[in-house]
């Protein structure tokens, strides 16, 4: 899949290529290797996956449907097709309800799909479900903690059933408890720690030990910033090689921070797809940017000694001027704010004015009015002294706005599933 194709109206012609892929790998796997080379497959394939809950497991008894009528059914995820190679940190993103957690339940056999497939390493996860699970981590989004073990017997168990040698234990898991200041709570059983505790204990099962794929669901829910910062450095430290993360997060700042790629679910479907970077060019507002500009009276106490008044007498006569004063700022200000207004113009002829104050201004500015960074920058430096400008911003649409549009995508297209 390229970058450019990461919209949902190419998805179907996605799905047939990857199904012929599929074909092709599982019909004779050596033909695919001559075709796309043994480093083309990437770590974790997500193929065609679909999730349908029927509307029992949704209402219970299922009370409230007629007998008459058919079961109905809830789509969780749609014709979800991925991959994730190695050294990658793929964030799956999307509004509550979006299928993102289903995804990744599927992924590690808790749920079953309704169609499609999963390679997890190079195995199926249907299949040969042992060998795809030895090569997995999982933190889940609710803690799935035995609560009678204490935090450091958690952590013993999966280091140990990954194979980490005898030697390297204590050193490595007291890496994960203190990064994660949770020292003081290694000797508690589970059942006695706090929530953010136990969310900890989750990551750190789930990394230990250096599993090939990670599968991360909301990992930093609940964590204070000093932990969040020892969770964002070990996956930014981890996944190099041939090691790889999935990864579902709300905040728009830790995918940005952590993930080369991300995807964005709305409605069980994938609808975009691509390096963060990529989104925010393909999808973004562009620049922001905005300048304030000093206060009136830091330009009057910068203006030469000599130009003050030196004695008491020449205060009372200015004091006794006041009545002009006002007027004579309030033209400054609309002087100055009419030549920032100008320099803008003539820097971004296409910029749009967003919100104007006395001393502050801020614009959009499209993406293709920017042909070089350095020259924009340049302008603005030199402007700086001559227009006044106290501090200044200019920076890129963020992945929150990327994100934010697909949102209300979703509520143009909204269709009764
Ligand atoms: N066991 C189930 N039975 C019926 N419906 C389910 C079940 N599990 C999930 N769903 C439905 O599938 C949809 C997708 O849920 P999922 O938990 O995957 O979303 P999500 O993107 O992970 O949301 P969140 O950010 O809240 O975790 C939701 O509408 C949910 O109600």
């Amino acid at each position: 899949m390229t970058e450019e194709q990461c919209t949902g109206e190419y998805e179907d012609e996605d799905v047939r290529n990857e199904r012929s892929r599929v074909f092709r790998l599982t019909s004779n796997p050596q033909q695919f290797q001559q075709d796309e080379g043994p480093q083309a497959q990437p770590v974790v394939l997500v193929k065609s996956l679909r999730k349908e809950f029927s509307q029992e497991s949704l209402c219970g008894n299922c009370c409230c449907c007629a007998d008459d009528e058919p079961p109905k059914k809830k789509i969780s995820v749609r014709s979800l097709s991925i991959g994730v190679d190695a050294g990658e940190v793929l964030g799956l993103l999307g509004h509550n309800g979006a299928g993102k957690t289903t995804t990744m339940k599927i992924m590690t056999g808790e749920t079953a799909p309704t169609r499609g497939t999963v390679r997890v390493a190079g195995h199926s996860i249907t299949i040969n479900q042992d060998d795809a699970f030895k090569t997995l981590g999982y933190c889940p989004q609710h803690d799935a903690l035995w609560k009678n073990v204490t935090v450091r017997e958690h952590l013993e168990l999966y280091a140990r059933i990954r194979g980490v040698r005898s030697k390297d234990l204590n050193r490595l898991i007291s890496t994960y408890l203190t990064g994660l200041h949770i020292n003081e709570h290694a000797n508690k059983q589970t059942q006695h720690c706090s929530g953010g505790t136990r969310r900890k204990l989750s990551y750190a099962m789930a990394m230990v030990g250096a599993p090939k794929v990670v599968l991360l669901d909301e990992p930093s829910t609940g964590m204070d910033p000093k932990s969040k910062r020892f969770l964002w450095d070990t996956i930014l430290a981890s996944f190099h090689g041939k090691r790889c993360a999935m990864l579902t997060t709300h905040s728009m700042e830790e995918a940005d921070a952590l993930c080369s790629r991300v995807g964005i679910m709305v409605k069980g479907e994938l609808r975009c797809l691509g390096s963060t970077q990529h989104l925010k060019n393909l999808y973004g507002a562009g620049y922001t940017l905005e300048i304030k500009l000093k206060h009136i009276e830091n330009v009057y106490s910068e203006t030469p000694v000599e130009s003050q008044p030196s004695s008491s007498q020449e205060q009372l006569q200015l004091d006794q001027s006041t009545d002009h004063i006002a007027p004579v700022i309030s033209n400054c200000i609309d002087n100055r704010s009419m030549a920032l207004r100008n320099f803008v113009t003539d820097l971004f002829p296409s910029a749009t004015l967003e919100e104007s104050f006395a001393d502050r201004l801020v614009y959009s500015v499209p993406q293709q009015a920017v042909s070089s960074l350095a020259e924009c920058f340049s302008r603005l430096e030199k402007a700086k002294t001559e227009l006044d400008i106290e501090e200044y911003s200019f920076s890129q649409t963020t992945l929150e706005q990327v994100f934010l549009k697909f949102a209300h995508y979703d509520e143009e297209t909204s269709s009764v599933q």
